[in-house]
């Protein structure tokens, strides 16, 4: 078992090791979320936003099953469930006008620009593209954080309801790797947070390389990779297997 980080002492008993490249993780459940980014129509869904502006999106359902997997897990756990959406007001006032950068590299916007029979469809708050996936109801106790931007860190009240709860340890599941997983992933390392991705929960926007870069960046530089099994099987161990035996000194 190799040596693991830690932000606090690995014997804690109720702590979990996870598995994870470059080197194992220790998590502690109750200062952890499970984050769904943007797993909307949009990302996800044939006619979604993505699907219309010509990215591939055939990872997305493979994506979906295992987000299934890896929310159950969370919720048995005892671990919030975070659910982000991505998106405008209906009139894109929220999408900043030619002043802001979002304007000019938004790929749904410009699309809308290009074909304005779809002015008002793509990621408008009320829309069917804004919506989750019907495959991925939010339950009873999870939080939806709406977002305007790449980074659920920008214009949300993510940080204080992370702060206000506790959580050091972000696990990313969704759409986009190298987008908006790979944005606040980023930001939340600036932040302190601890960031995980589980590789086989997310799909990128762009050509396969995009997701492997994405993760060597994020292994390299930002935090950590790891799988949907090996984060199921951490939140099921019945203990941390470094904690010290009861009664031993
Ligand atoms: C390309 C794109 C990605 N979004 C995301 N959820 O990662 C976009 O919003 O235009």
């Amino acid at each position: 078992m190799s040596t693991p980080v830690s932000y606090f002492p690995v014997d804690d008993p109720a702590a979990r090791y996870l598995p994870a490249t470059p080197e194992p993780l220790m998590i502690r459940p109750a200062e952890t979320a499970l984050i769904v980014v943007d797993m909307q129509n949009a990302y996800a869904s044939p006619g979604g936003y993505l699907d219309i502006a010509g990215f591939d999106i055939s990872g997305a359902a493979p994506a979906i099953e295992k987000i299934q997997d890896a929310t159950a897990a969370a919720r048995a756990a005892g671990m919030p469930v975070i659910f982000f959406q991505n998106g405008w007001d209906r009139d894109y006032v929220e999408a900043g006008g030619p002043g802001s950068p979002n304007w000019h590299k938004s790929n749904a916007l410009k699309t809308m620009r290009k074909r304005p029979e779809l002015q008002g469809k793509l990621l408008a708050k009320g829309g069917w593209d804004y919506e989750l996936v019907q495959a991925l109801p939010p339950q009873p106790g999870d939080i939806i954080v709406e977002k305007p931007r790449y980074s659920a860190f920008f214009n949300t009240n993510l940080d204080s309801l992370l702060r206000a709860r506790g959580i050091r340890s972000l696990v990313f599941t969704g759409i986009a790797t190298n987008v908006c997983v790979e944005s606040t992933l980023r930001d939340g390392f600036f932040l302190e947070y601890f960031g995980v991705v589980l590789h086989d929960a997310t799909h990128h926007a762009g050509p396969d390389f995009i997701q492997k870069a994405s993760l060597y960046n994020i292994e390299k530089f930002f935090g950590w990779v790891s799988s949907v099994a090996e984060f199921r099987t951490a939140l099921t161990a019945n203990a941390n297997p470094l904690a010290r035996p009861q009664g031993g000194s």
